[in-house]
């Protein structure tokens, strides 16, 4: 067992009412070197629970572990990438991907963000500023600088989200090269069926009020992946028709009376 987790449950208290459950014992389990998305509907508590996972936040009942331990805080086994990049603007590029690297002496802390930078075909932006950027070069840096500390598991919370559909689809591909080259194990947030499927070796599909896994789908089809492969397009119209009944509860939810299907 790798990274799991383990009956977990997350509430938020509000005032004057009972605590909101987001999602209720969550239970699953991912293998070292696997690739799995967890794929639902807005509000479900993706984000919530890769902030579980990071040690950002605590759950209400139950554990998510590594080898084992019990998760309890941010550590270095665990690398993050956000949907904004959130480099440091005053630094360079390497800079930014030297910064977790603190413990390490200068000379090696250089030559590893070298080889990241390399790794994401950014070295020759080196020494520029992030203001100097597109988004998708910022968003390959914030991979680098996570990928620089070695972590076990690289967390991923819709890391494409704010790009554009052409640096989307380079980015996939980016990333599958990197994930073929590291063989590191990703969890990756998305509310993006293609994505998940172009990327994925498993996808966790995510209900909703309260948040739980409502079906798994193994992706067999051998990488790259093209988008019109028939069993690409079977699995996109699988995971759309169980995906439509959630949308539609948070709609009925959201929309009371006003809504009409
Ligand atoms: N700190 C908090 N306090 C109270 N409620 C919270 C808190 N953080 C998240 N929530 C609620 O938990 C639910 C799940 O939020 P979360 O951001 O994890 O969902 P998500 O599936 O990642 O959504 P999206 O796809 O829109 O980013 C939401 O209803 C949100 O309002």
């Amino acid at each position: 067992m790798f990274l799991s987790v383990d009956g977990v449950t997350k509430s938020f208290p509000q005032k004057g009412k009972d605590a909101y459950t987001v999602f209720e014992n969550l239970q699953f389990e991912v293998n070292e070197g696997e690739f799995v998305s967890i794929l639902g509907p807005s509000g479900c508590g993706k984000s919530t629970l890769l902030h579980i996972i990071g040690g950002l936040d605590a759950p209400t009942h139950g554990h998510a572990r590594m080898n084992g331990q019990p998760i309890t805080e941010p550590g270095p086994d665990r690398g993050f990438v956000f949907q904004e990049a959130a480099l440091m603007p005053w630094l360079t590029v390497l800079e930014n991907v030297m910064f977790g690297l603190k413990s390490l002496n200068k000379a090696e802390a250089r030559q590893i963000a070298i080889d990241h930078l390399k790794l994401v075909h950014l070295s020759r932006f080196a020494n520029a500023y992030p203001h100097e950027l597109s988004g998708g070069m910022r968003q390959r840096v914030s991979i680098a600088r996570a990928l620089a500390i070695d972590p076990k598991v690289l967390l991923m919370d819709e890391p494409f989200g704010a790009l554009d559909e052409q640096t989307r689809m380079m980015m996939h591909k980016e990333l599958q090269d990197i994930w073929m080259k590291t063989k590191k194990t990703i969890l990756f947030i998305t509310h993006n069926i293609r994505e998940s499927i172009l990327l994925s070796d498993r996808i966790l599909l995510m209900g909703t009020r309260p948040g739980r896994i409502i079906k798994q789908f193994d992706v067999r089809i051998a990488r790259p992946r093209p988008a019109n492969h028939p069993e690409f397009i079977q699995l996109e119209a699988d995971i759309m028709q169980h995906l439509e009944g959630e949308i539609t509860k948070v709609m009925k939810e959201e929309l009371g009376y006003e809504y009409s299907a």
